[in-house]
C-alpha cells in the first residue's frame, strides 16, 4: 500500500501581490512539480493537515487537534467556497486515533479557511476533486499543544491509515515556514478584536475586506522594508526543511513553543502541519525527500516551501 507526501507553503497573497516575474516563475515551477508529482502517484486518499485563521476555529471552542467528518471552505480571500469530498475513513481514522490515545476533536460540521482551500485549489484544481480527511492543527489560538504531540498525532494517522479501505493515501501538509504575518492575539487584543478572536464566525463582506486588505499591505510594506513587523528567516526555514529530509522528526520533541516565535514568527508554527504529514508518513516507513524548493517570498509573507516525498523502498 503505497503512501506518499506532499507538504507546501500557503499564501492567500498569491493573486493579490506580485513578488518578481523571476521569483513567481520558479514558485509556479514548484507548483507544477507537486502537481505532476501527485498525478504520477494518483492518491484514492488525501490526508490534509492544515491550520486555521480565525475563520473556522475560535476560542469558543479550540481544540489542538480536529478531524472534520464534513468540512466547508468558507472562501476567504480568492480561494473557493463550498463543500470538501471528506472520505467515509474520516471517522475511521478519528477512531483509531483516539483508540491510539491522541485526544483528537471530531467535527461533523468543520468549517475550514485558504489554508485547505488552497492546496486543494492548486494541486487538485478544487475543493471536490479528491476524496480527503481533513486535519486541523492549530497553529495560531495560544496557548499551542507541545510540538511533540502533533508529531505524535501524525505517528497515529500513519499507523491506522495502513488499515483503511483506500490504498494509496497521500498525506498533504498546507503551511509555514517562516512568518509573522498580522494575526491578533487573544492576550494583547482589544476588547473588540478579542471578541472577532472568541466568537468571530460570520464577519460582514466589509469587517472581511478590512482584514484581508492589513494583510494585503503588511506584504507589501514587508517587501518594501518598511515593515516592523518579524523578517523571513531563510537559516532557519532550511534547518527545518534539513531536519524533515533526514527523517529526523524526534528532535522536534525538543523545540519550545517560544522558540518558534522567537526563531521564526508567530506563524511559523504553521510548520506542525508538514510536521504531522512527515511523521505520518514515517509510521509506514522510511522515506525520501525526491523534491525540496524554498524560496522566502516577503511579498507574500512566507519562507515559501515546496516538497514531495517517497517510500525509501518504492
Ligand atoms: O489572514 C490571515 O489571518 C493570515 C494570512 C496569511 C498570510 C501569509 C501567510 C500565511 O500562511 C497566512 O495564512
Ligand atoms: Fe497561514
Amino acid at each position: 500500500m503505497p503512501v506518499a507526501v506532499c507538504a507546501l507553503s500557503h499564501s492567500p497573497l498569491i493573486g493579490f501581490n506580485q513578488p518578481a516575474k523571476a521569483v513567481e516563475e520558479r514558485v509556479e515551477k514548484a507548483f507544477d512539480h507537486a502537481r505532476r508529482f501527485i498525478a504520477g502517484f494518483d492518491p484514492d486518499l488525501v490526508v490534509l493537515f492544515a491550520p486555521d485563521h480565525y475563520n473556522g476555529f475560535f476560542y469558543d471552542m479550540m481544540p489542538p487537534f480536529c478531524i472534520g467528518t464534513r468540512a466547508t471552505a468558507l472562501g476567504d480571500y480568492d480561494t473557493p467556497a463550498g463543500e470538501l469530498s471528506v472520505a467515509k475513513s474520516a471517522r475511521t481514522l478519528a477512531k483509531d486515533v483516539l483508540a491510539a490515545g491522541i485526544d483528537v476533536a471530531l467535527s461533523e460540521r468543520m468549517y475550514v479557511d485558504h489554508g485547505f482551500s488552497q492546496p486543494l485549489q492548486l494541486l487538485f484544481g478544487g475543493l471536490d476533486r479528491v476524496p480527503v480527511v481533513p486535519v486541523f492543527i492549530n497553529s495560531v489560538a495560544a496557548p499551542l499543544c507541545p510540538v511533540g504531540r502533533v508529531r505524535q498525532l501524525g505517528t497515529a494517522i500513519g499507523h491506522a491509515s495502513a488499515h483503511l479501505d483506500e490504498q494509496r493515501v497521500l498525506f498533504l501538509g498546507s503551511g509555514g515556514l517562516s512568518h509573522d504575518p498580522p494575526v491578533p492575539q487573544l492576550e494583547t487584543a482589544t476588547a473588540e478584536v478579542a471578541a472577532r478572536l472568541i466568537d468571530g464566525r460570520n464577519p460582514t463582506p466589509e469587517e472581511r475586506a478590512r482584514r484581508q486588505a492589513r494583510v494585503i499591505a503588511s506584504g507589501l510594506d514587508l517587501a518594501a522594508g518598511t515593515s516592523s513587523m518579524q523578517p523571513i528567516n531563510p537559516d532557519w526555514d532550511q534547518q527545518f526543511l534539513d531536519v524533515v529530509s533526514a527523517g529526523e522528526l524526534r528532535l522536534v520533541d525538543a523545540w519550545s513553543t517560544e522558540w518558534f516565535a522567537e526563531q521564526a514568527g508567530h506563524s511559523s508554527h504553521e510548520v506542525r502541519t508538514w510536521i504531522a504529514a512527515y511523521a505520518a508518513m514515517a509510521a509506514r516507513g522510511k522515506y525520501v525527500m525526491n523534491y525540496r524548493f524554498y524560496e522566502p517570498v516577503p511579498e507574500w509573507v512566507a519562507g515559501f516551501a515546496v516538497t514531495t516525498a517517497v517510500s525509501a523502498d518504492a
